[in-house]
């Protein structure tokens, strides 16, 4: 009997505990300023959904699904809002735009020009990190570059009419392009026909950097944990910044900075100048600020333009009536491949913004913070400190814009009826960012790409090699896409 009368105090007690944080919930729903805004209800709730599909790479599809079902604005947490409309990429991105990075970029690596937050910081870094960005820049790398695709060249001759996993190369050969032309060494891995270590651990790193963007406490004390694969997993950030800083050391030991007009000689260019006048050095020219620097240039153009190719190439596998017409359109280009001249190919022209329109590097939400006056997007009243977004897999698969938008079809841009349909267009690609804050290696991304592209379609026909490609393409956003089977294997035959 005492029993019984025990248990049923205690589901009464329950029964107001459960009351309570009903009430409790109403009361927060009634006060809160978003409720109106459409999302699943357990975004409304915790943060906890979006942390579990940023952890499963399934963020971008879901918010695009999000999108498709309940129009330009989804709550995805319960401070957060994600935008589809180029009126909010206007209002988020645009000219004398408020809205600041969000935190979360502070644990996307080392402190450099991605990574910094603060606009007066970032104006400093932006104007000593520009030039080596500017047209007359870009073109000096140019001979690089075709090294690099000449190398690349050699290691595919020699795996031939197998199938054949594509993504470490195209990888190999984007590290290789931006470690020479800002960390002073490529890291050799398509001399060597080897994947360079760095490479094998920025695997590690984009994993590492989710858990500390998602739980910085917590990694910030588990770094220090008696087990070494939680410590290893959690320094793979710092590992691959040691990366950066030997090749910075080698720079120091090899290369005379003088005359030079790569980055690392432009800042120990002027550190020394500044050594004359003051013993202040600011951060960002110490050898820990610069190495931090080139960190997040190798981290910011490898994956990005090495993963676009992979799909590329996969794209054209898929539709070889595409390699036909990039053939034919090629054929009457001199072999040199010189960029003015292949820039201005229409045809490799769409093929490059189609697959930057369908396969986005960075498909995902790039996330600002709402000021503390608040702010109105694309029409909505947004309270201060609301993190806020737009998502280039959303924008750029517009309907309206681009018929059919799940299938590659460079024809997009070859169909186009004038100048102003070509900027309605231009304006829903943002796989490069926009505004102030949009991607510094837009050029260099697209030369490497049309290089790569134009020396490997003249010379090889390409297929898909595995059973498992198409599943194995699909797309997984750590912030970077990346193939959810980490694996492209594609099957390269010579043109007769
Ligand atoms: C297909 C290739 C690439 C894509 C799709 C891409 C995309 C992006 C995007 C979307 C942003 C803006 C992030 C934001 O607003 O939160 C960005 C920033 C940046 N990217 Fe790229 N990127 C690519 C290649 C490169 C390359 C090759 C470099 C050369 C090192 C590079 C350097 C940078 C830098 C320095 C920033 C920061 C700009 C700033 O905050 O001022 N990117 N990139």
């Amino acid at each position: 009997m005492d029993k019984l009368v025990a248990v049923s105090r205690l589901q009464g007690l329950a029964a107001v505990v459960v009351l309570c944080l009903a009430l409790l919930y109403l009361a927060r729903g009634l006060k809160d300023p978003l409720r109106s805004i459409p999302g699943p209800f357990w975004a409304k709730l915790s943060g906890a959904w979006i942390i579990l599909l940023d952890l499963s790479g399934n963020r971008s599809t879901t918010i695009h699904d999000l999108h498709l079902r309940h129009g330009p604005v989804v709550r995805i947490a319960p401070n957060q809002l994600s935008f589809s409309s180029t009126r909010a990429l206007k209002d988020i991105y645009g000219a004398n735009s408020k809205y600041t990075k969000a935190e979360i970029y502070e644990s996307l690596g080392q402190k450099g020009i991605f990574t910094t937050r603060d606009r007066d910081e970032y104006r400093v870094a932006k104007k000593r990190v520009v030039p080596s960005f500017s047209q007359a820049s870009i073109a000096q790398m140019e001979d690089m570059i075709h090294g690099h695709v000449a190398n690349l060249v050699k290691c595919l001759d020699k795996r031939l009419n197998i199938p054949l996993d594509v993504l470490p190369w195209f990888r190999i050969f984007a590290l290789s392009v931006v470690g020479d032309g800002f960390a002073g060494k490529s890291f050799g891995g398509l001399e060597t026909e080897k994947t360079p270590q760095l490479l094998l651990d920025l695997d590690a790193v984009f994993p590492s950097l989710w858990v500390w963007w998602m739980f910085p406490t917590t990694s910030k004390i588990l770094q220090y944990a008696p087990v070494k694969a939680i410590r290893d997993f959690l320094r793979a950030g710092d590992d691959f910044n040691q990366y950066c800083g030997n090749a910075f050391y080698e720079y120091l030991l090899h290369v005379d900075p003088a005359g030079r007009h790569d980055l690392i000689a432009k800042m120990l260019n002027e550190r020394d100048e500044l050594k004359g006048k003051t013993s202040d050095i600011p951060r960002a020219l110490t050898d820990k600020g610069i190495i931090d620097e080139v960190t997040n240039l190798v981290f910011a153009g490898t994956d990005s333009t090495g993963n676009t190719l992979s799909y590329l190439f996969y794209e054209l596998s898929n539709q070889p009536k595409w390699q036909l017409r990039l053939r034919e359109e090629l054929k009457d280009v001199p072999t040199s491949h010189r960029y003015n001249v292949v820039a201005e190919l229409p045809i490799l022209e769409a093929v490059v913004q189609e697959i930057l329109r369908l396969r986005p590097a960075a498909p995902a939400s790039l996330q600002r913070i709402t000021p503390d006056t608040g702010g109105v997007i694309d029409g909505v009243v947004v309270p201060p400190k609301t993190i806020v977004s737009c998502q280039a897999l959303t924008i750029q698969r517009n309907p309206l814009i681009f018929p059919d938008p799940d299938t590659f079809n460079p024809q997009h841009w070859l169909d186009v009826d004038g100048p102003e349909q070509l900027e309605t267009m231009r304006n829903h690609i943002t796989v490069f960012g926009k505004g102030a804050r949009a991607c510094l290696g837009r050029s260099l991304a697209t030369m490497e790409i049309k290089l790569a592209t134009a020396a490997l379609i003249t010379r090889y026909n390409v297929e898909i090699g595995g059973v498992t490609t198409h599943n194995d393409m699909e797309m997984a956003c750590h912030f970077v896409l990346v193939p959810k089977g980490k694996q492209c294997i594609l099957k390269f035959t010579p043109v007769l």
